[in-house]
């Protein structure tokens, strides 16, 4: 299939939505998406990236990818959003139906958050959240309120009006967050997208993105496997290289997940897998047994 037809977003954090004012219309177009035999090459390289790659991200999940730095993590997500259609060689099947159709193209349903904010430095905070939602059916006014209700959600109420060179990086990504929200898009594919954060904002905001995000198709890439087990319905491991996906057991309870015995022992899971790959990238040997902290 060519890239063309696959699926060719000192402050105080406000509490969950209410009914009035801060419900949001949703779009509900619930997409899945299924890779089959992935391989994913650059042009200018030899190998490559992805090979013999099976993943399925299904509607109103979230679907986490782990993997050892430069497996090839951004450039799937990349793939995925459209962004490489230039630049690499594809090969497999990328499937995209909605359970009644295939669809053809699915650019125009995708909200990307890149690992870098790319926030544009000439418009303020709130023009940065409005700015994929101008060409949208609603008024300008009605944009403008949703956003800093966002802005309010994720702690920059009173930052609506800065630009992004005045804010620290943990603020710029929680404009980057606010601004993946404001799409309301079914396809919600984010990049690290809290790795800036410290641990209590972190927290509330994954909290934030789970309760909005529920009805969409997520695809989460995180460093953090306590993260990926707090939030993912699905976690996948990329290993090797070229890299492949391994899926892992996640506790059937509800997300955001309360940590528990079965969740340690799967972050054991994910440790060892994570420690195994970048133990044969770094040409150490690394046992079968349980992955010890120490
Ligand atoms: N535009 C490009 N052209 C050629 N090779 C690239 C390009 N972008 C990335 N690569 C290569 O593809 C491989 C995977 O990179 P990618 O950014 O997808 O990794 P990653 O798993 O997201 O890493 P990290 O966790 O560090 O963000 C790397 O070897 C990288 O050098």
């Amino acid at each position: 299939m060519s890239s063309s037809s696959k699926m060719s977003s000192s402050s105080k954090i406000v509490s969950a939505p209410t009914e009035s004012q801060d419900s949001f219309e949703v779009n509900n177009l619930a997409v899945n998406i299924t890779i089959t035999k992935g391989c994913l090459r650059y042009h200018d390289s030899i190998k490559p990236v992805l090979s013999e790659f099976d993943m399925t991200m299904p509607a109103k999940h979230w679907t986490c990818i782990l993997g050892r730095s430069g497996c090839g993590k951004t450039s799937l997500l990349r793939y995925l959003a459209g962004l490489l259609d230039q630049q690499v060689i594809w090969s497999g099947a990328c499937s995209i139906d909605t359970n009644q159709q295939t669809l053809p193209d699915l650019s125009n349903q995708i909200a990307y958050m890149a690992q870098q904010d790319l926030l544009l430095p000439w418009l303020s905070v709130l023009d940065n959240v409005t700015l994929s939602s101008k060409f949208g059916s609603e008024t300008a006014t009605v944009n403008k309120d949703k956003a800093r209700i966002l802005l309010a959600k994720v702690g920059l109420a009173d930052n609506a009006n800065h630009f992004p060179q005045q804010l620290s990086g943990g603020m710029r990504q929680r404009v980057a967050l606010a601004r993946t929200l404001m799409q309301d898009k079914p396809v919600v594919l984010m990049d690290e997208p809290f790795s800036a954060l410290d641990a209590v904002t972190r927290y509330r905001l994954q909290d934030l993105a789970c309760e909005l995000l529920k009805d969409k198709t997520v695809v989460f890439i995180t460093h953090e496997p306590q993260e990926a087990i707090r939030l993912a319905d699905h976690i996948y491991i990329m290993q090797g290289t070229p890299a492949s996906a391994t899926q892992l057991q996640v506790p059937s309870t509800p997300t955001p997940r309360p940590y528990d015995a079965e969740c340690a022992q799967l972050q054991q899971g994910i440790m060892h897998c994570l420690a195994q790959d970048s133990g044969s990238k770094l040409g150490l040997e690394i046992g079968s047994g349980n992955w010890n902290w120490s």
